[in-house]
């Protein structure tokens, strides 16, 4: 197994205990996080925030994900779990955030101290000890509001906005040549702070304006994705494809005439369609049967519309496949790679100029069934320190125009700077 760096704890017997708590009397999941190790996976009040380590480990390269999956398994294996709810999500889990590429980045899966989560009417708390007997659980309570960053500034990542146009026209003429017929190119934004930046600033932001993305925080890399590479529960998988995009102006009316253009766009279609297909073709091994809708439908977002395609499908591998494996099946999806995928992985590698670390990779969560929900790590930054590092990309295809993909990607980079504003 690679194994990083020497924080890594390894996969000792942990003692798991998950109880009831009573939902009314329950606060705003992410206003439980303290301000030490907050994650977080959220997506309209519901889902899973945790503090603390009790265990974790750190992978690089080809092997991250499937070395991160061995330790899980020893992990749950050895772990003595008393769960009085049964719900997704309750007894052990883990947080997880995986590197894009194979070289350079790193991943890095944890297990906190505390877990509460919400599904409906129903809430829980787990908490996780690494040696003798979990302490009881009190009610969690709010923790005090977090700080607001102080005198951002933002300055061009490792291109400016001309440069980034230039790459993007460099990869227009590599695909009206033949070489590929999708590339997904992304920039970087840096925003500095005259103090260090408090995650859960930006998080409480992104989860309440962003309700039906998925917001997450795991490891300092943090964001609300519209994008769900898998979840897998109870037999069952599912996927959120998109791809196409079109921007938000404001203006209801015009809105509705711009998404009613977005589902007839020939581009758009034609990149959404690359997306759906490398989802089902990586699907179809693990599933027995598979529902793929005929047409995209329209996701509204407060930033962007996006085409959005619900791939469903009977995992018959349960047993053998967890979540994070299949994420790495579809991992790196034509939505956030191209197609054909190792063409396109390796020009963003030999253009893009700047190494993605865990944006556009998966980013989620995984109970000991190996059940659990990853996304794409989209609409995301890395926090360090003062510093917030921002991402956004954007498809390509042979009709693209440089202009309007850098207004694209500057529409997707919104919600995390909104975020971090007051
Ligand atoms: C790569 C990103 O978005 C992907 C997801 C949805 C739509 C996309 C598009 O239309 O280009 C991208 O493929 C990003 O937000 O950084």
């Amino acid at each position: 197994m690679t194994q990083g760096a020497p924080t890594d704890r390894p996969a000792a017997s942990l003692v798991v205990r998950t109880t009831a708590l009573d939902v009314d009397r329950l606060a705003t999941l992410v206003d439980l996080l303290p301000a030490t190790e907050p994650v977080a996976w959220l997506r309209r009040g519901e889902g899973l925030v945790g503090w603390g380590s009790a265990a974790g480990v750190r992978t690089t390269g080809a092997h991250r994900f499937a070395d991160a999956d061995a330790w899980w398994s020893e992990t749950t294996a050895r772990a003595v779990v008393r769960d009085d709810v049964g719900e997704p999500g309750c007894g052990l889990v883990c947080f997880g955030t995986l590197a894009f590429a194979d070289d350079p980045g790193d991943s890095s899966l944890v297990v906190p101290e505390v877990v509460v989560g919400r599904r409906g009417d129903t809430a829980w708390i787990t908490t996780i000890s690494g040696g003798g007997l979990a302490p009881a659980a009190d009610h969690p309570e709010p923790t005090d509001p977090p700080p607001a960053p102080v005198g951002l500034t933002y300055s061009d990542g490792h291109r400016n906005g001309d440069e980034w146009m230039s790459v993007v026209a460099d990869a227009v003429r590599r695909i009206n040549a033949g070489d590929l017929e999708k590339v997904v190119l992304a920039r970087d934004l840096v925003a500095t702070a005259d103090a260090d930046v408090d995650v859960r600033w930006p998080l409480r932001r992104l989860a309440a304006s962003y309700p039906t993305c998925w917001t997450f925080h795991v490891d300092g890399f943090f964001g609300a994705t519209p994008e769900l590479l898998v979840r897998r529960e109870r037999g069952l998988v599912t996927s959120r494809v998109l791809a196409g995009t079109i921007r938000r102006t404001g203006d209801d009316a015009r809105d509705l005439m711009l998404a009613a253009t977005l589902a007839r766009s020939s581009k758009d279609l034609e990149e959404h369609e690359y997306a759906v297909r490398s989802v089902v073709d990586r699907f179809e091994p693990h599933c027995s049967s598979m529902n793929v809708p005929e047409a995209p439908f329209v996701l509204h977002l407060p930033n962007v519309m996006h085409l959005a395609t619900d791939v469903t499908g009977v995992v018959h591998d349960a047993g053998t496949v967890s979540s994070l494996a299949l994420a790495a099946a579809l991992h790196p999806s034509a939505a956030v790679g191209g197609h054909p995928t190792s063409v396109a992985v390796d020009l963003i590698a030999e253009i893009e100029g700047m190494p993605r670390g865990r944006y556009a990779g998966p980013v989620g969560w995984m109970d000991a069934t190996g059940d659990g929900e990853w996304g794409i790590g989209l609409r995301s930054a890395v926090v360090s320190g003062p510093t917030v590092r921002l991402f956004a990309g954007c498809g390509v295809v042979g009709d693209s125009d440089p202009e309007s993909e850098l207004a694209e990607s500057s529409a997707k980079l919104v919600p995390v700077r909104d975020a971090l504003g007051s």
